[in-house]
């Protein structure tokens, strides 16, 4: 017997796949017939205005809420009716606009949580040995988000950059293959951006990501495709490059409404 996740015999094609999804809050169509891709180990970003419908087109991919209408494929399997845990169980993870961390634990025992919580046994009462496997796993993490020198730091005594710093770390625990990040930059100073734009920047390649994000250039900056939505239907995909450069976009994203009013 394997502990291997469902699905994990998938080895190349998407990791994600929307077919005509939407989803209604009464009369409002918050997503529209969004479709799109995302291909194993590729780093996506879903832009557009406040209301578009982003959040909502997570809370699909996650099973948070259910589509209307739609599928939603994760590493070739269908799991529209799956709810959110049998996602975890296959990859997928997310981060929050919010912040999900216990306040009044260290940087290492939250990571330690996370790892638990994406794992099997999680619910021993004994203290683990240094060297236990999720001990392990989250002194690892610490060092991937560049945080080891925090470890025994309370959470609440770190900046707000530290913080999501940490999140980023959360939602690594597991070994992921999918992560969604929800506007991962709001609120960091210059200085803290540059931080998170090395740490997508050095994520494993093999690890897709898709974020929501404000800030165009950093969105534009760590990935590789890009989906526009506007009140909740794709106004257009292409590469950062083409996104730029659309006149369409500019119009909506750039020009009198400014794009990153929040
Ligand atoms: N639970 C809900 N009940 C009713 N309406 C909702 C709900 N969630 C979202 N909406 C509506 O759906 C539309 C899309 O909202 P959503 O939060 O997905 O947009 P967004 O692009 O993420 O916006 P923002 O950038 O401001 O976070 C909005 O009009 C919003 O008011």
């Amino acid at each position: 017997m394997t502990n291997s996740p469902p699905g994990s015999g998938f080895q190349s094609g998407n990791a994600l796949e929307l077919q005509r999804v939407s989803r209604s809050f009464g009369a409002l169509k918050a997503i529209d017939d969004v479709s799109f891709s995302v291909a194993a180990g590729q780093r996506y970003a879903v832009l557009g205005s406040n209301g578009a419908g982003k959040t909502t087109l997570f809370n699909a991919i996650t099973g948070d809420f259910f589509p209307s209408s739609g599928r939603v494929l994760l590493f070739g399997e269908d799991v529209t009716p799956f709810p959110p845990q049998e996602r975890i169980r296959r990859g997928l993870r997310r981060t929050y606009q919010s912040s999900l961390l216990f306040r009044d634990l260290t940087v290492r025992d939250n990571l330690f949580l996370a790892v638990r919580g994406v794992t099997r046994g999680r619910f021993s009462f004994l203290r683990p040995a240094h060297d236990d496997a999720s001990n392990v796993s989250a002194a690892q993490l610490l060092d991937h988000i560049r945080l080891s020198h925090l470890a025994d730091t309370m959470v609440s005594e770190l900046s707000h950059g530290q913080q999501r710093q940490l999140e980023i770390g959360m939602a690594l625990a597991g070994s992921p293959r999918l992560i969604l990040f929800d506007e991962p930059a709001a609120g960091l100073s210059p200085a803290e951006r540059k931080e998170l734009v090395a740490l997508l920047r050095a994520l494993p390649q093999h690890l897709s990501y898709v974020i929501i994000e404000h800030d165009l250039e950093i969105a534009l900056n760590v990935v590789e495709r890009v989906t526009v939505m506007h009140n909740g239907r794709v106004l257009c995909h292409g590469t950062p490059r083409e996104i730029e450069e659309n006149p369409q976009v500019q119009a909506i994203y750039m020009g009198e409404h400014g794009y990153g009013q929040h």
